[in-house]
């Protein structure tokens, strides 16, 4: 992956916590290192009181695990690790097992760009019990952060109703990789462009923007500045205006773009970062029609969020286009998802799989054991209920209970047989060997904007939004429930 290569200059295989490699070391001295088991990516809560979460992060997923493979420097690394008493901490058998490990596993993942939600798994990883140990971290690592700012960048979207949203985090996003995979999530979750320049590079998102306060400062007067800058950039010039006088500033732009209009040229607009975005933009508008510039574009920037840009249009701001850095690349408000990884299921020595449980005193924490699938239920073209339900080649009846993980007593009846449905997760790699071809960004933009059209509003409201029938499917309901009572020991 060119990230990985340009970053990190070779393999991420160390990119994980210590545990892991510890765990891994322990399974194969135990034996247990090529027992088949199966883990879920799953998330508990969608991310800012939302009422849906944006899935991203796969392709990385996907680089992650084509290139996993222990290089002889990240073996040295680990060669020369001693624990207290001096000995090594790995023997060398381990560690010519890491040398000859090839990844071997399969995984099935919800696509990038698809509408998601608690308690459903995003990635479902199936093999030798070594190597799902090892992929915890990355893969969590990859997908909380991605799937949290596409899902930041879709509810900005969201608000903006169309108008084109401009992410300029950059200069404020957590890192050079945070920058990089959060101006991709972005664009995933419906921004139009990026200043990311090199995010333009790597992932072929359209690049924009406009100039800053400097380039005003720069020269004697603003409408100096204005010129120049028209001269460099005739028919792209969109003129920030709040450098000294709002006012001024609309009026000078004005005057540049008379003169780029008396040459066959065209201004594009105006930019506003600061004071009452309603009020200067309103004015901006007034002043741009009564001068000859109907189509010239407001954009407006300064510390937006989902919030303000939907009080901004209740209060009929003029404002055309939104620049949206920190509060978008940073995910401001929450900044981490918390998607865990946890085990659903091993094989016996007779080759049965075994669900696995993890029991908590919070009912939240109890994962959701077994082989598992999601199933996407349509009705009349909208999206009503998703179920979790056991993938073990048995046919699913025609009317089927779905029950809410945390809430037996929701329970919703789905006439399946007559509805339209899909199933989420989709093969990814079979036995270590890519079987997906992965979509164009751009169509996983797409993919994000349709799938999010067939939701009901309700569930897309900033404010108490109407919660998403999730359920498991009444066997695997049943099969949790049992190992639950078995584990805390009533039955
Ligand atoms: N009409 C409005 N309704 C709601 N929020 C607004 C409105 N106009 C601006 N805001 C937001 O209010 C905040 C005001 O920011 P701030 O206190 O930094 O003031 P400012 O005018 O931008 O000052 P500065 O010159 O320091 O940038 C920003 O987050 C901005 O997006
Ligand atoms: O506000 P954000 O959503 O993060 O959008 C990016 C901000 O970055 C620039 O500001 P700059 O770095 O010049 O700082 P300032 O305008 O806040 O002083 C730009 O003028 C925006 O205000
Ligand atoms: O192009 C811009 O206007 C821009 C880019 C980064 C940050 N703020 C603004």
């Amino acid at each position: 992956m060119k990230i990985t290569k340009d970053l990190y200059h070779g393999s991420l295989a160390l990119l994980t916590d210590f545990y892991q490699l510890t765990m891994a070391y322990a399974y194969w001295k135990s034996g247990k290192a090529d027992q088949q088991a199966v883990f879920n990516l799953f998330f508990r809560k969608n991310p800012f009181q939302s009422g849906f979460t944006v899935a991203a992060g796969l392709d990385y997923v996907i680089d992650f695990c084509r290139n996993f493979k222990f290089e002889e420097n990240d073996l040295e690394y680990l060669q020369q690790m001693t624990q207290k008493d001096g000995t090594p901490t790995f023997e060398e058998g381990f560690i010519q097992y890491l040398r000859e490990l090839k990844f071997s596993c399969d995984v099935d993942a919800v696509e990038e760009g698809t509408v998601i939600f608690p308690n459903t798994p995003m990635v479902r990883v199936r093999g030798p019990l070594l190597q799902c140990q090892l992929l915890e971290t990355p893969l969590l690592n990859i997908i909380n952060f991605q799937t949290l700012v596409a899902t930041k960048a879709s509810r900005i979207s969201l608000e903006a109703k169309g108008d084109p949203v401009l992410e300029f985090g950059l200069r404020r996003a957590q890192g050079i990789d945070g920058a990089l995979a959060a101006s991709r999530a972005s664009y995933i979750g419906g921004c139009s462009s990026t200043s990311n320049v090199m995010a333009g590079k790597l992932f072929g998102i359209p690049v924009s923007g406009t100039h800053a306060h400097s380039w005003i400062m720069a020269f004697d007067t603003e409408l100096e500045a204005f010129e120049a800058y028209a001269e460099a950039f005739p028919d792209n010039c969109i003129f920030l205006v709040d450098t000294y006088d709002t006012l001024k500033g609309i009026q000078n732009a004005i005057k540049v773009g008379q003169s780029l209009k008396a040459k066959g040229k065209k201004m594009l607009g105006i930019r506003i970062d600061s004071g009452d975005l309603a009020y200067y933009s309103n004015v901006a508008r007034e002043m741009l029609d009564e001068a000859g510039f109907p189509d010239a574009k407001v954009v407006a920037s300064n510390d937006l969020d989902e919030h303000i840009l939907s009080s901004l249009k209740m209060q009929e701001a003029a404002i055309d286009i939104w620049g949206i850095g920190t509060k978008l690349v940073t995910a401001y408000d929450q900044p981490a998802l918390g998607a865990v990884y946890k085990m659903a299921a091993i094989k016996n020595e007779k080759g049965d799989w075994v669900p696995k449980l993890k029991v908590s005193q919070q009912a939240v924490k109890i994962n959701i054991p077994g082989f598992q699938n999601v199933r996407r239920f349509y009705k009349n073209g909208k999206a009503m209920a998703d179920m979790v339900y056991l993938e073990n080649g048995e046919k699913l009846p025609d009317e089927i209970t779905i029950i809410d993980p945390n809430d037996p007593t929701k329970r919703k009846k789905i006439q399946s047989g007559a509805l339209e449905s899909k199933v989420l997760l989709k093969s990814i790699f079979k036995e270590g060997e890519k079987v997906y071809t992965r979509p164009k960004l751009d169509e996983i933009r797409e993919k994000t904007l349709t799938g999010l059209g067939r939701f009901d509003k309700a569930h897309k409201r900033l404010i108490n939004p109407h919660i998403y029938p999730v359920g498991l499917e009444e066997s695997l309901y049943h099969l949790r429930t049992d190992l639950v009572l078995k584990a805390k020991n009533y039955h």
